[in-house]
């Protein structure tokens, strides 16, 4: 992907020192981190180890936290929100929605959105434009988000988990319809335990433990570097 990128002045994504606390406890913990536009990154880590709690702050969710952070240049807030589309790890949409009405939702919501690309991204996943989401299985409701999260024209696109709980089945679809709908130029960050499943559409890996970066870089040169896949390598490194 990053060959065909165009290389902004500034990377998407800037954080520096950043340190966000529960109760007294650190979720991120002086953490510093650069990504530029024009690829993808997996965002790995085992469980706690501040994956959520960062790709909240870079939405502009979350609140109280020290450090700097910029997304496309801005400190979050609602400018930078408007380019930054994110997938929650849990469903946020009313259990009586339709994808019809879901689209609408999105339509209201959002400056960026593709209603037309949406509609083609729920065909493309096959998804019943009959059901609510009440109705649906945990798989279609999950291919329903993330056919609105990547309907948006955002110049970053957040991923929380989109592939946990689908079968291996609808994971390899659900990546095509990711990959599908990634405009080159703009930066996604997937947050996954599921390292095997997006080792061949990620360009680049973080990866967290205890709220800091144990390893990271792009996912070429550590393959090369450590001879291993990058499924073998966090393995490798969460172990030591
Ligand atoms: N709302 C909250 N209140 C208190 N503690 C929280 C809250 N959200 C997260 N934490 C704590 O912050 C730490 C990091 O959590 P976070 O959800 O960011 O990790 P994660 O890497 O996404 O984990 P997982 O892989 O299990 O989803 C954990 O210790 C967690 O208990």
């Amino acid at each position: 992907m990053s060959s065909t990128s165009i290389t902004p002045e500034h990377p998407a994504v800037e954080v520096e020192g950043l340190r966000k606390t529960y109760h007294g406890r650190a979720a991120l913990d002086g953490l510093s981190l650069q990504l530029a536009s024009g690829q993808i990154v997996g965002l790995m880590g085992d469980n706690g180890s501040g994956k959520t709690t960062l790709l909240k702050i870079l939405a502009g969710l979350l609140s109280e936290w020290e450090g700097e952070v910029r997304v496309e240049g801005r400190a979050p807030g609602p400018e930078s929100k408007a380019m930054v589309s994110f997938l929650p790890d849990a469903s946020f949409l009313a259990d009586g929605l339709r994808p019809a009405d879901a689209i609408a939702q999105y339509a209201r919501f959002f400056a960026d959105f593709d209603e037309a690309k949406a509609r083609e991204m729920i065909d493309f996943f096959a998804l019943p434009w009959d059901l609510t989401l009440k109705e649906m299985s945990k798989g279609m409701r999950e291919k329903l988000q993330i056919s609105l999260a990547m309907s948006r024209r955002a110049r970053v696109y957040l991923l929380d988990e989109p592939i946990s709980g689908v079968d291996p089945a609808s994971r390899d679809v659900i990546l095509r319809g990711i990959i599908s709908g990634f405009a080159e130029d703009s930066l996604m960050i997937i947050s996954t335990h599921l390292i095997q499943d997006v080792e061949a559409i990620v360009d680049s890996v973080v990866f967290l433990r205890g709220g800091r970066i144990l390893l990271q870089g792009a996912a070429d040169e550590l393959r090369e570097q450590h001879q291993m896949g990058l499924d073998a390598l966090f393995r490798k490194v969460y172990a030591s």
